[in-house]
Formats: structure tokens, C-alpha cells, sequence
């Protein structure tokens, strides 16, 4: 399944990618995701907004339960056909079925997963879910009424859209227009689309209506899943262990921070945060322990309220990101490698700050030292590297 979140939601207007927009103090990607993972479907792929990923990955850990090694984000494109063909290409070679469905559709109730996924195994090479239109429909030009237009021709489309693979695929490679869903586009490549009964929780926040209908609508249509379902339970048994390095150039402005400590009188690192490699490294580490993607993707240079930021913002957010994993940190070692500064007299100090920003969890820090050589070695900048132990929470 392909589940398309990378939207912008202009016509919502709230200042940010709608998919991330609050519902109840959730996201609308996360009521979306609860009612898909309470649907069947193997492999799930959220598309997300180019620079968020690391969020959509945050909603995905706190909706998959035991299906979280099956789901993977990738980043979306301008247009929704974009995004799709994005999901597309992260398919799995043996999926044969796909359901593409919009996170804006947040509250789809998953027996219209089940309706789409049943026409496509009874043999339909593609099945929509679709809803009639009851207002009285009119063509019109300008401001003038030119025709009534006999509604019962109609029907309002919907996701999920459901699709047989090498379908899907062969429309997807063909396309040359732009449409605004994916079973236009199968149609447009010679298919007959079947039509399934959709459901009206399934309508899609466009506008601030919309979302106002889904605010009021959610308390009375909670997540499909069993209360108390733990789905932050240890995604598995045995610790595991992750590296992380990062290297910055002297030559920033202000004071130099390095292992969350700062260090007054010692020239300053550049970089779009502090520049302080230690913990970078130490993040890095913790994530790739987690198989939770880098640094780079949580926080990322698109991300201002990062800017400037020091050690015990990135840490502490790792931690949160690894503990709605379901991963406690069980240690940490990073090897600082410069010629400046001397970490001897002030180690307990910046061990101390990491394992403060870390919970509790011990960190410890050596130094080096390069003889010269490389870019430590003749002074230009600096390098960490550090290996973290995570256990199940
Ligand atoms: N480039 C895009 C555009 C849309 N979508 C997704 O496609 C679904 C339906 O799109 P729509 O409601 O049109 O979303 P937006 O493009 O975000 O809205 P708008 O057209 O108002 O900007 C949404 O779940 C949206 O996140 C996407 O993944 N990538
Ligand atoms: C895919 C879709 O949600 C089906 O109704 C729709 O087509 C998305 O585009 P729209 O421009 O918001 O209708």
C-alpha cells in the first residue's frame, strides 16, 4: 500500500504540510495510518513531504505495532501523480497488489480497504471506492446555468484505489498528462475501473470545513484498534548497535561548542547547528543503532528551529524518537580526533553533559590525536566517531 502525505494544503491553508496537521492532538497522517494498519496490506509506503520525513517516520513507529519492519518513507514530489510514482519505485518486487490511498483521507474506515482489495481479487484490474453525488449538479458557464446534469452518472471518487501491479506500473510508465488520481490515469491507459461502495468518514480534509468536520468527527470514530493494543511494545528481542560519524571545519562565528559543553577562547565550528561533531556523530550513531534513518533526515538543514541549536536539543530528541521505537540506550562511546581542544581536563564534564542530554545513559568520550596528519592533523577541523548500544525498552 501506498499511502501519499507529501501534499502542501493550499486550500487548507494551515501554514504547513496538511498530512501533519493536528486532528485531536495526533496528526491527520496518524489517524490515516491507524485505520491502514488496521486494514490487511503487507508492505506499506508512506510518501512524505521533502524534509519531513523524519516526522512521517514518527507517526509511522507510533501506528505500526509489530508491523513496523514492514513500512518504509520515502519523499514525495510537486504533484500527487509524483508522489505516487515515488511510493511506486519502493515497492517491493513481489507485491502484485497495490492500494494507493491519501493521508488527507484520515478517517477511511478500513472495510473500504477490504472492498477495494476483494474487487481486485475477484479479478477487477482496478477497483475505486466511490460515494454518489447527492446535491442537484449543474454545468455552468461564468455565471450562467447552461445544462442540468443527470446525477446519477455521477459518483465522487475516493481512495484507497486499488490496482493490480504490472496495471499500475505500465500506466505509471506510459503517462504523459498529469492527473489528479491514479484511477484516471489507469484509465486513461485503456483499463476498466471498477467501482466499490466508499463511505462518507472517508472524505478528504481539503479545506478548513474539512477540517473542522474531522476534528468533530474523530472523538466519535476513534482508531479501529483494540484499546490498550501496545503499540510501542520492543520491535525485538536483542540489543543492537549502530556507528555514527561527523566531521565540521573551524571557521564558524561565536564560541566553540563541542560535546555539549562550550569552550571558551577556542575558535568556533561552522555549521547550520553549533557545529558540535561529538554529539552529531553520537546521533548518528543512536539512529543507525535503531535502523532509524540519520541525522540528516530528523534534522535536517530545512528545519530552522534546529538552527544554532546545541547537543542536548539533538540528543534529547533522539532519545524521544529511539523511545517511541521502543528503544532504551545502553551506552555510547565517541573518539573526538583534532588537534584543539584539549579534552583531558574537561572529559568528566562533557561525558557528563551527553549522558544528562541522554537520559542517564552512559556516555564516554576519548581523544586523539593524529600526528599531523589529514584534515585534523593540519588544524582545519574536527572529527568524531562513535558507536551507541541500544536495548529493547
Ligand atoms: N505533491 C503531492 C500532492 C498531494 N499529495 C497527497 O495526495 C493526497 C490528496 O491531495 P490533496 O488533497 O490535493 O492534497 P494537497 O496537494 O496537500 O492539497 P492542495 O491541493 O490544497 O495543496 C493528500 O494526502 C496529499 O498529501 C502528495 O502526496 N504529494
Ligand atoms: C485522489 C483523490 O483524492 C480522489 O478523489 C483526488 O482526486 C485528489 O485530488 P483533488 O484535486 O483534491 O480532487
Amino acid at each position: 500500500m501506498i499511502v501519499v502525505a507529501a501534499g502542501s494544503g493550499t486550500r487548507l491553508g494551515a501554514g504547513g504540510p496538511k498530512a501533519l496537521v493536528g486532528l485531536d492532538g495526533r496528526s491527520i497522517l496518524h489517524h490515516a495510518l491507524e485505520r491502514v494498519f488496521a486494514a490487511p496490506a503487507a508492505q506499506v509506503v508512506v510518501v512524505a513531504p521533502a524534509g519531513r520525513e523524519g516526522d512521517a517516520l514518527t507517526e509511522v513507529l507510533a501506528t505500526a505495532g509489530d508491523r513496523r519492519d514492514l513500512v518504509g518513507v520515502v519523499t514525495g514530489g510537486p504533484t500527487r501523480q509524483e508522489s505516487v510514482a515515488a511510493g511506486l519505485a519502493a515497492l517491493w518486487a513481489d507485491v502484485e497488489v497495490v492500494l494507493v490511498h491519501d493521508a488527507a483521507r484520515a478517517l477511511t474506515p478500513p472495510v473500504v480497504f477490504e472492498r477495494v482489495i476483494d474487487a481486485i481479487s475477484a479479478g477487477a484490474p482496478a477497483a475505486i471506492p466511490v460515494v454518489p453525488v447527492v446535491d442537484t449538479i449543474k454545468r455552468v458557464e461564468g455565471a450562467e446555468i447552461v445544462a442540468a446534469v443527470d446525477r446519477s452518472e455521477l459518483a465522487a471518487a475516493q481512495t484507497p484505489q486499488g490496482f493490480r501491479r504490472d496495471v499500475l506500473d505500465a500506466a505509471y510508465d506510459s503517462a504523459t498528462a498529469d492527473f489528479t488520481d491514479d484511477a484516471a490515469l489507469v484509465a486513461a491507459a485503456g483499463h476498466e475501473v471498477a467501482a466499490v461502495a466508499g463511505d462518507a468518514l472517508a472524505f478528504k480534509v481539503t479545506t478548513p470545513d474539512d477540517l473542522d468536520r474531522a476534528r468533530a468527527l474523530v472523538a466519535e470514530h476513534p482508531s479501529p484498534r483494540p484499546a490498550g493494543t501496545a503499540r510501542l511494545a520492543a520491535p525485538h528481542a536483542s540489543p543492537r548497535v549502530g556507528i555514527g560519524t561527523d566531521v565540521h571545519a573551524f571557521g564558524g562565528e561565536g564560541a566553540l561548542w563541542l560535546a555539549g559543553i562550550e569552550w571558551p577562547g577556542e575558535p568556533a565550528l561552522s555549521g547550520h547547528s553549533d557545529g558540535d561533531a561529538v554529539a552529531h556523530a553520537v546521533v548518528d550513531a543512536l539512529l543507525a543503532a535503531a535502523g532509524l534513518g540519520d541525522i540528516g533526515m530528523h534534522f535536517g538543514t530545512d528545519k530552522p528551529e534546529y538552527a544554532g541549536a546545541h547537543a542536548a536539543v539533538f540528543l534529547a530528541r533522539t532519545r524521544a524518537i529511539l523511545g517511541e521505537a521502543g528503544w532504551r540506550i545502553g551506552n555510547v562511546s565517541v573518539q573526538f580526533q583534532a588537534n584543539r581542544p584539549r579534552f583531558a581536563a574537561r572529559r568528566a564534564e562533557a561525558e557528563a553533559a551527553l549522558s544528562s542530554a541522554l537520559g542517564g545513559a552512559p556516555v564516554s568520550v576519548s581523544a586523539t590525536t593524529t600526528d599531523g596528519l589529514g584534515f585534523t592533523g593540519q588544524g582545519e577541523g574536527v572529527a568524531a566517531y562513535a558507536v551507541a548500544l541500544i536495548e529493547p525498552a
